[in-house]
């Protein structure tokens, strides 16, 4: 048996080299769908990895280091600890106590009565969600409009989807001279009118905005309203970050404005919402659980959840890609992140609230960073939202000495260089923007501050040592 079993395993690797190697000797036709050409780069599985590589303090990818509320953890161990029904497939289209809570909750903010069956989608996160929209929604060769600088998935994602991605970009501007916040990129009005066409499906917007934490004013939003109305395109809205706003900033979801509601897709996600991008930490809390109720550790690896909440008749496609790919999503984590918006239902406004006490511990960072980065002679623009910070790298000169980046565009050599040398990871703000406007931006890294203060400390020590030529 074990040979029978040895051998099938070598002729796999071997089939799988000569894959690799020279596909053609298994098939003569190309083996990959073209879907595929030109999104195989991803930021993140290349920096993550480098990262991990150089065991580099790690300001790279935003997740949290610290753990979730003890509430969400509390709820999630609870589910887990639930019974047989929450170890097995719930409803497809999102777990029921999930769907409600999240319509109870939302009916609220959006100022719009939401049907929790009709009108929301549970998915893998904020990740399908966005998935699921634009292959719901957008047909070859329709046009999507994309804010620069945007999460990088959105232009694959239409790519994948036969769409073309068209690009409008912030631009950094500011009243007295020098740009200091994300509240001075802005959006010219003239300029976006400019990209729609007769084939524009949709615009998609992030607010707060990642990388560089501008979130949207009242009228900024309505003027982006005023020309999806005018040219009957659909709003994809990426509020992933929408409780952690600074200085008085307020998010308002362009859903809530008039007659956007039935054509806005607003995009959520429990691991951004609460701290939990990935349950790590509470999988080793769950470890006792496993001992008692014997289900096994890979029961344990929960996906992440994430929702699409818009009118039914645009979630009733998104339900259909859904329903074909993914179909349904992890039960006890959908339970948990229910029990966890009950919570906050009840607690809404008040300072128990982790949508106010969350976005207080970040302030903090977002100080400690600025203040650091700023003492080592690197300008940060200040993010009104979001965890993440970008600071302008043009005045540091280094000598990279690494041929194998020497077609890369600046950031991409700093950064690896700054993972590599000095132990400290970070990302490249160019890998926000498309190929046509990265140059312009190339001078700029993105910092995460959603980290315990032990992390940012660490990560100020080596900026020091390093300005201080040690
Ligand atoms: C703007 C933005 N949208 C969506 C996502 C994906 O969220 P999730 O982790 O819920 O899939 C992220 C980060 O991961 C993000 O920064
Ligand atoms: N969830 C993901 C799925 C795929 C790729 C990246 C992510 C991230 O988490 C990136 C994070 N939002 C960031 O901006 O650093
Ligand atoms: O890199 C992405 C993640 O979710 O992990």
């Amino acid at each position: 048996m074990g040979l029978i079993r040895n051998l099938a395993r070598s002729s796999t690797v071997i089939r799988q080299i000569l894959i690799r190697n020279n596909h053609k000797i298994i098939m003569a036709r190309q083996l990959h769908a073209s879907r595929t050409d030109g999104v195989d780069k991803n930021v993140w599985v290349e920096f993550t990895q480098l990262a991990a590589d150089y065991k580099a303090v790690n300001l790279g990818q935003g997740f949290p280091d610290f753990s979730p509320p003890k509430f969400i953890q509390e709820a999630f161990c609870k589910a887990v600890s639930g019974g047989p029904i929450m170890h097995q497939y719930t409803r497809a289209f999102g777990h029921p106590p999930l769907v409600r809570s999240l319509a109870k909750f939302f009916s609220r903010i959006v100022g719009h009565e939401i049907d929790p069956l009709e009108d929301i989608l549970v998915t893998v996160g904020a990740y399908q969600a966005l998935f699921c929209a634009f292959q719901a929604l957008v047909n070859e060769g329709d046009e999507v409009i994309i804010v620069e600088p945007f999460f990088d998935c959105y232009q694959p994602m239409v790519k994948m989807a036969g769409g073309k991605a068209v690009y409008v970009p912030l631009r950094p501007k500011a009243a007295s001279g020098a740009v200091l916040s994300s509240g001075d990129w802005v959006l010219s009005a003239e300029e976006l009118a400019s990209k729609f066409t007769p084939r524009t499906k949709a615009v998609v917007i992030n607010t707060p905005n990642n990388p560089i934490g501008k979130v949207y004013k009242t009228e900024e939003l309505q003027m982006i309203a005023d020309l999806c109305i005018k040219h009957d395109a659909l709003c994809i809205s990426d509020e992933v970050y929408e409780w952690l706003t600074y200085d008085g900033a307020k998010h308002v979801k362009i859903a809530s404005l008039p007659g956007m509601w039935e054509r806005t897709i607003t995009v959520g996600s429990a691991g951004k919402t609460f701290s939990a991008t990935g349950w790590k930490v509470v999988h080793r809390l769950c470890n006792v659980f496993i001992l008692f109720t014997a289900c096994s550790f890979d029961d344990l690896f929960w996906s992440q959840v994430g929702w699409a909440i818009s009118s039914g008749h645009i979630v009733k496609h998104m339900k259909t890609i859904h329903q074909n790919t993914v179909y349904h999503c992890a039960t006890a984590a959908q339970e948990a992140v229910a029990q966890g918006f009950e919570r906050e239902y009840e607690v809404f406004g008040s300072p128990e609230s982790y949508f106010q006490q969350l976005p207080a511990m970040l302030h903090l960072k977002r100080n400690k960073l600025a203040s650091c980065l700023e003492s080592v002679g690197l300008q940060p623009i200040m993010p009104q939202g979001g965890y993440f910070m970008i600071a302008d790298i043009s005045s540091v000169k280094v000598d990279y000495n690494d041929q194998s980046s020497v077609d890369e565009p600046n950031d991409f050599r700093f950064v690896k260089w700054l993972t590599k040398e000095k132990g400290l990871a970070t990302i490249p703000v160019s890998a926000f923007y498309s190929p046509e406007h990265s140059k312009e931006f190339d001078k700029y890294i993105r910092f995460c501050f959603v980290k315990e203060d032990s992390t940012l400390d660490a990560a100020e020590d080596i900026l020091r040592k390093w300005s201080k030529g040690q």
